[in-house]
């Protein structure tokens, strides 16, 4: 077999726990035809591995369920859950590597979540499937398949939190659901993908340059919440209702998805302004899908106090300002964070 691995350089196979919350890959319809309209989060670890036993090929793999969600009941708590959970798992010696099988609408953000919070150079892969597993053609099994070579690959250590669908290996960073129904929804846009699972093997082209799990300042081991971090999204002829409800309601940071380079309507600007003087964090960011977002370019954020995103889209935004506010309220520092991460 072509997968190099620690474990097979000590000429074993490598050990990868498979910790399944849910989704589409664990979904199950009413024919083999229903693609959508089906229900997600049915079928348990144990199955979902019995259904690939080409996996017994590559590593030796055990499962967990940790949940047995639809991703998009992801919730902070969950995170929290999950990140101990990888954390204690990847301490062990006779852990190689960790696949978690998710449900894609919120992979990207439990993956840079993790990306973030994992303190650990072993390889951590998310994966899920756009085809529940009754489908014809359903894409769990291969996806799933990809995931642990890469988790048990040595290449992959040290690469950061990885989502690995439809043959391609994307950094946790910069992947993003761009397609509500197809099978090659995960892209990292213009900043690319990392490599490919080809021939039973992974092959690496690229390494993110932001820092992630190792080299992060974050630690989640004491936590049991979050800090509050909302989104609130900007359109033509938006007015100032979402801003102030979200503020209202306890947020300790915004998100401004902004149109365009993060540009604040009118509108919008002074209860932002407002938000930031009672002391709420703001970051902009941008509803576009890639590209910076400009410090002191569509806004004076020197003078209004407000950090930008970089090309963090305002979901993964949302994930670094909460972790940001669980060191510290300083936003010169929060606006390093985003330069680092
Ligand atoms: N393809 C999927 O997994 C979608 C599903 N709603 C989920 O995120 O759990």
């Amino acid at each position: 077999m072509l997968c190099a691995a620690t474990a097979h350089a000590a000429g074993r196979m490598p050990n990868v726990v498979i910790l399944a919350t849910g989704g589409t890959i664990a979904g199950t319809g009413a024919t083999s035809t229903t693609t959508v309209g089906y229900t997600a989060a049915k079928v348990g670890v144990d199955d979902l591995i019995k259904a690939v036993p080409e996996l017994k090929q590559v590593a030796h793999v055990t499962g967990e369920q940790v949940f047995q969600i639809a991703s998009e009941n992801m919730s902070n708590e969950h995170w929290l859950t999950l990140a101990k959970r990888v954390n204690t798992l990847l301490a062990k010696p006779d852990v190689d590597g960790i696949v978690i099988t998710h449900g894609t609408d919120t992979i990207e953000e439990t993956a840079y979540f993790l990306d973030l919070v994992v303190k650990s150079k072993k390889p951590v892969v998310v994966v899920g499937a756009m085809r529940p597993s009754t489908a014809i053609s359903a894409d769990g099994p291969i996806n799933l398949y990809n995931a642990v070579l890469v988790a048990g690959s040595q290449d992959a250590i040290g690469k950061g939190v990885l989502v690995v669908m439809n043959d391609q290996i994307n950094a946790a960073r910069d992947v993003s659901k761009t397609n509500t129904t197809t099978t090659d929804t995960f892209k990292s846009t213009e900043l690319g993908l990392l490599g490919y699972v080809v021939g039973n093997q992974p092959h690496f082209y690229r390494v993110s340059t932001r820092k992630h799990t190792v080299d992060t300042e974050f630690d989640v081991s004491n936590l049991n919440a979050l800090p509050q971090v909302d989104i609130a999204y900007t359109y033509a002829n938006v007015g100032p209702t979402a801003v102030n409800a979200l503020v209202a309601a306890g947020a300790k940071g915004l998100i401004h998805a902004g149109v365009g380079d993060g540009s604040l309507p009118n509108k919008v600007r002074p209860a932002l302004s407002a938000a930031r003087e009672k002391g709420v964090v703001i970051v902009r960011a941008s509803r576009v899908g890639q590209g910076i977002v400009a410090r002191n370019g569509e806004a004076n954020d020197d003078q209004l106090d407000f950090v930008v995103a970089d090309t963090l889209n305002p979901q993964k935004a949302r994930i670094l300002l909460m972790l940001a506010l669980t060191r510290t309220n300083d936003t010169k520092e929060i606006q390093r964070m985003f330069y680092t991460y």
